[in-house]
């Protein structure tokens, strides 16, 4: 059994990682963190774990968390940087839900995140968790940056396209949309039901610090920079990420053959049918991403449409399955899951 530990488990990517790993079976919960609920039970402020996780919150320092062979650092930026190169030295390995290992560049991640890196060692060895395009590395990582939610949904969106360089990379343009559990559990006005339900609204369009985390993976891809306009957006629902993506095609193609082939052996990685609509009902509570592309009036714009469940593929869920990975277990084991519907 891998012992595991959950740095910000009251958190909703907290509680959705103790939801997943609560069922998967090579798996024994063994440290569960909070600040200020340290000694109660986890199952008392979450009921839907009652009689699935029988442990009590610990405090972040808990020395529990050095016997464990993997935590997840679930909690705001800059945390995991702080506390993973003690971890790591224990021979413990560390999964970051947050943005603290995922750019490579550390200036540019310091003028995005508008701190000061405490571990830029760790980040040169850090290994993106997309398992997708980085799955040979991510099976020796000591300390795997788990991907942000949006750029999820827009990566695997547009990595067929890039791969193969079909189209124009100096303009490609995301327009996502985000549920509110996006924005965390913390109190937050804007995240209030007043506030959020029955409207709709753009945000971070002069840059957004996703847009650097994107455009590094599909730089990547292309071997080269590429030019990315990417809008994100706040909309009433609670779970869930469509990202619409828009490239200009440069050369002739099969576009439903191509992404069919490219991700024919991936198992969180669904392509629609030709003309297809997927809808992030179609995901929900699962670790899927569901893909349809689509060439309007045989035009030269691909639009390609991207669903993840934000708090699933877009965190909890990836960084399970990058566990497997880095742990050898069968990819998808605990992530066998339907997705609810309505
Ligand atoms: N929500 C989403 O859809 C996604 C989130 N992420 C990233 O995952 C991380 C967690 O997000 P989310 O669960 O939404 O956030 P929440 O605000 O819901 O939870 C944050 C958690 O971190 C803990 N925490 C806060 N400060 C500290 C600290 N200084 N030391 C230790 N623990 C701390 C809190 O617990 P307590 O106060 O009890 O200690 C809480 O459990 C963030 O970095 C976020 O950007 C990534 C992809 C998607
Ligand atoms: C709806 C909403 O507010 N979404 C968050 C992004 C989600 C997230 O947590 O991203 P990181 O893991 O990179 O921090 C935002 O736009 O800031």
């Amino acid at each position: 059994m891998i012992k595991v530990g959950v740095v910000g488990g009251t958190g909703y990517t907290g509680v959705e990682l103790l939801r997943l790993l609560a069922l998967h079976p090579q798996v024994s919960l063994t440290a569960i963190t909070s600040r200020g609920e340290a000694g109660l039970p986890v199952a008392d402020m979450f009921p839907s774990l009652r009689k699935r996780v029988d442990l009590r919150f610990v405090a972040p320092q808990d020395a529990a968390l050095t016997e464990c062979d993997v935590v997840f650092f679930a909690t705001p930026n800059g945390i995991a940087m702080k506390q993973a190169a003690e971890l790591v030295a224990a021979g413990v390995r560390v999964i970051d839900l947050a943005a603290d290992f995922r750019i490579r560049d550390v200036a540019e991640w310091q003028k995005w995140y508008g701190m000061e890196h405490a571990a830029p060692e760790l980040v040169a060895e850090a290994v993106y968790g997309l398992p997708e395009v980085n799955r040979e590395q991510i099976r020796k990582a000591r300390v795997l940056a788990n991907p942000g939610c949006y750029p999820t949904a827009v990566q695997l969106g547009f990595l067929p396209l890039v791969e193969a360089g079909l189209v124009d990379t100096a303009s490609l343009i995301a327009d996502a949309k985000s549920g509110v559990s996006g924005a965390g559990r913390k109190a937050e006005v804007h995240a209030l039901f007043s506030e959020a339900a029955d409207s709709f609204k753009a945000y971070g369009v002069p840059g957004h610090r996703h847009l650097p985390e994107i455009r590094q993976g599909l730089a990547r891809a292309a071997g080269a920079p590429v030019g990315l306009t990417f809008v994100p957006h706040l909309t009433p629902m609670i779970r869930g990420i469509h990202a619409t993506l828009y490239a200009q095609l440069k050369t002739e193609v099969d576009l439903q053959a191509l992404f069919e082939q490219r991700y024919a052996s991936e198992p969180f990685v669904d392509v629609l049918p030709a003309g297809a609509h997927p809808e992030t009902r179609s995901v929900r509570a699962s670790n899927l991403c569901r893909i349809a592309v689509h060439r309007p009036q045989g035009g030269n714009v691909v639009v390609v449409l991207s669903v993840i469940d934000n708090l699933v593929k877009g965190a909890a869920g990836q960084a399970v399955q990058n566990m497997n990975i880095m742990f050898g277990l069968e990819e998808s084991l605990g992530l066998d899951l339907v997705p609810v519907s309505p």
